[in-house]
């Protein structure tokens, strides 16, 4: 089976125009003329990324959302997007998707402006995907590797509420609705990237989990990441549902669906927007782990990785 690294390694040998960024950044920055567009592309899979009794509208909300996200990374204004969509044989599904679109849409500030539709064979699961166009909000949006061994690693929000709430669901559980809210309903923070692409030297949203993000922000910068598991920000229901041990923590950093940003900045600069440090850079590769400064062992699986 080919891993989703791999098979990305094989797309960098096509890919080698500088607007792909290397296939190492959150979106591709493609400048024609004087004008600059950020481009990305996330899917959606039922099963995989949602839930298939996920309320239809949610889903919607989801796609833009974690597509919103990339954009946000990147410091871009949403413009416009394009999805794909897979018919599901059931007419009230599709309808409420649309209407979650519109209404997801709306809040985002993104254009409709074209995509495609299939049918998957009966019995399937469905397969959805958006690709979303922003505007840059400074000349060259900040990209994954341009962490400095002097910063400092922050992260915006709190980390683990998504992966909690989908452990919730599993289980047959709706409460608390904050969590599950994280889960289906995930928050972009466009206007956190907007002032976060001003002085930061490398942001990332995270999406397949903390550990795994940050060891791709450093390994893209050249550096390695140390991160104190104890200073990762724990939302009040993560830990009244989860706890806030060493276990708890590491599960947050690692679930994944999160959608926050994970950003390198000088450590002593004035930050604009609420973020926690959690860690920073040394010389070298690879992550170290620390639990109020003492030395812990790193996990062996980071986050998510399709394949
Ligand atoms: N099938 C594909 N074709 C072209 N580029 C891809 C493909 N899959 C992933 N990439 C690229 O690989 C990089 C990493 O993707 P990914 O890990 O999905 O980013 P993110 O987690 O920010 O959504 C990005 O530059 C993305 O555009
Ligand atoms: C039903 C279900 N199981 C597991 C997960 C957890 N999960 C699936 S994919 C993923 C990572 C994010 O998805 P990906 O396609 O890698 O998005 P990208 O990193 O490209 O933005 C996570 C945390 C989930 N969201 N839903
Ligand atoms: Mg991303
Ligand atoms: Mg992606
Ligand atoms: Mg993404």
């Amino acid at each position: 089976m080919t891993t989703e690294p791999a098979f990305i390694d094989l797309l960098r040998t096509i890919a080698t125009d500088p607007s792909a960024r290397g296939l190492d950044d959150d979106a591709a920055v493609l400048t024609i003329d004087k004008q600059t567009l950020v481009l990305t592309k996330d899917m959606l899979v039922e099963g995989v990324h949602f839930l298939p009794d996920d309320p239809p509208a949610d889903i919607a909300w989801k796609l833009v959302a974690v597509n919103a996200s990339d954009l946000a990374a990147k410091g871009a204004t949403p413009l416009a997007c394009l999805t794909g969509h897979s018919l599901s044989r059931d007419a009230d599904w599709d309808a409420a998707f649309v209407q979650g679109l519109k209404a997801a849409l709306d809040h985002h500030g993104l254009l409709l402006i074209g995509g495609d539709t299939v049918s998957v064979p009966p019995g399937q699961a469905r397969v959805l995907s958006l690709t979303a166009i922003g505007l840059p909000s400074v000349p060259v949006p900040p990209s994954r590797s341009g962490a400095l061994v002097t910063d400092g690693l922050f992260v915006t929000g709190t980390i683990g509420d998504g992966w909690a709430g989908l452990t919730l669901l599993q289980t047959g559980k709706t409460e608390p609705a904050t969590l599950i809210a994280a889960y289906r309903r995930p928050k972009a923070r466009i206007a956190d990237g907007a002032a976060l692409a001003q002085v930061a030297h490398a942001v990332m949203d995270v999406s397949d989990g903390l550990l795994i993000d940050a060891a791709r922000m450093a390994r893209a910068s050249g550096l390695a990441v140390r991160i104190d598991l104890a200073q990762v920000p724990l939302s009040p229901d993560f830990v009244a549902t989860i706890g806030s041990d060493q276990a708890a923590a590491i599960a947050a950093a690692t679930g994944g669906d999160d959608y926050q940003l994970l950003f390198a900045a000088d450590a002593e600069a004035h930050l604009p927007v609420p973020a926690r440090r959690i860690g920073g850079f040394t010389q070298g590769e690879g992550l170290t782990l620390s639990w109020n400064g003492m030395p812990i062992e790193t996990p062996e699986k980071l986050g998510w990785l399709h394949g």
